[in-house]
């Protein structure tokens, strides 16, 4: 199905923007009047990272008049194996500031504004405002779910992606485009449940992946823009990079949805950190008054060393996470193993005396873990807060992060 542009075109090209574009001008579904739609066209970009970074230089590139950009890190070593839009002079700038320099050299037409901030409740109206569309580049549910529902109330549409290891979504979210269009919340009605899902600096992500992403949202966007083919509204774009295979779901509109259905029990921003539950209740429960410094657990590894102290002390992180660093005299046990029952037989006996003490590379992992461990009625047992990268920030700085 073929929907109306979403902008109005420019009044004229300029004879440098006709030199530009020209490779634009002579495709018929875009043509001098969809080159001047891009050049009218908003475009907020949210995250200038892995999908941001080939979206916003995808975007500048094709001629979007303004770009926005809402980030608030900065660039570091390990974000430039996929972060093309940043290099390495820009490490520890606001990646904002980076990405907006990047444009200006591939493109120095596009007017580029930076919200060099987090997204949240409080200015997400404010920001989302007065643009024609979003492309969510973020990497965290909380924020997913908060701009599917700022983007709804304002009726600004949206092309979402997500990525991870080999495995690519991405979606139009449009729900004020057509009566049947769904939004981010009738495909997820629910966040998974806290520590379920790995984030990509926990499971990581091939970064040409994010090229493979990031690029279908550009094309999304661009088609919704001039108004050219059919955009994935109401579809599931799934790839998966290791079968080299492309798929495409069809997504319906939930009545039940409880934003965009028949009776919504979402009429205004919500606490999305709570609706995502950064950690499960359980786990926040156990880790309440059983949760170690890493200066805490660097003393009792002294003490353990001379033999004043027994305990032993479980890394619950991957294989390969544990082959770049590691806390010495760690012995590897993955989450999966606790949370299928078979770590249990490999812990030191209940009665034994010797105390158990988890890490991962944050602390979410391990605190899920350690509700586990208790329930088995391990009831001295801890987990160490800020896992292996407060380790290697704090205590031992020769590792190397990730
Ligand atoms: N609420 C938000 N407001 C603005 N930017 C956000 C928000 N949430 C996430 N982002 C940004 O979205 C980008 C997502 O990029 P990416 O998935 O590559 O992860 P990363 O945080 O850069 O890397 P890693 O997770 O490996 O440390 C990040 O730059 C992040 O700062
Ligand atoms: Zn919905």
């Amino acid at each position: 199905m073929s929907f109306p542009a979403l902008v109005e075109p420019a009044a004229e090209l300029t004879i440098d923007e006709v030199r530009r574009y020209s490779r634009h001008l002579i495709i018929p579904d875009v043509g001098m009047d969809g080159q001047k739609r891009l050049k009218n066209a908003k475009v907020l970009v949210i995250g200038a990272g892995g999908l941001g970074s080939p979206a916003l230089l995808y975007l500048a590139a094709a001629g979007v008049g303004t770009l926005g950009i809402a980030e608030f890190d900065e660039v570091d070593e390990s974000n430039l194996q996929r972060q093309v839009i940043h290099g390495q002079s820009d490490i520890g700038k606001p990646k904002a500031l980076s990405a907006q320099e990047s444009i200006a050299e591939i493109n120095p037409l596009v007017q580029v504004v930076v919200h060099n901030e987090r997204l949240d409740n409080d200015n997400v109206m404010e920001i989302f405002r007065g643009y024609d569309l979003i492309v969510d580049g973020t990497d965290n549910f909380a924020t997913r779910y908060m701009v599917n529902d700022a983007a709804y109330f304002l009726g600004i549409p949206y092309v979402w992606g997500s990525i991870y290891r080999f495995d690519g979504q991405a979606s139009v979210f449009a729900p004020t485009m057509a009566d049947d269009a769904p939004c981010y919340r009738c495909l997820y009605p629910e966040p998974p449940p806290p520590g379920m899902v790995p984030s990509c600096a926990e499971g990581g992500v091939l970064g040409v992946l994010c090229a493979s992403i990031g690029s279908i949202q550009v094309n999304e966007a661009i088609k919704l823009l001039v108004g050219a083919g059919d955009p994935a509204i109401g579809k599931l774009v799934i790839y998966d990079a290791l079968e080299l295979e492309w798929r495409k779901l069809k997504v319906r509109k939930d009545p039940n949805c409880a934003l965009c259905g028949e009776n919504p029990t979402v009429t205004g921003l919500i606490d999305y950190d709570a609706f995502c539950g950064a950690i499960s209740e359980e786990a926040a429960d156990a880790a309440a008054d059983a949760t170690i410094s890493v200066v805490q657990l660097e003393n009792l590894l002294k003490e353990r060393a001379e033999g004043t102290r027994d305990f032993v002390l479980i890394d619950v992180r991957e294989p390969n996470e544990y082959e770049i660093n590691k806390i010495p005299g760690s012995l590897l046990i993955p989450k999966g193993e606790f949370l299928n029952g078979n770590a249990l037989a490999q812990l030191p006996p209940v009665d034994s005396g010797t105390q158990v003490i988890l890490h991962c590379k944050s602390g979410v992992r391990s605190a899920e873990c350690l509700a586990v461990v208790k329930g088995a009625g391990y009831d001295d047992a801890l987990h160490v807060g800020g896992g292996v990268v407060a380790w290697v920030n704090q205590i031992d700085p020769s590792q190397p992060s990730y």
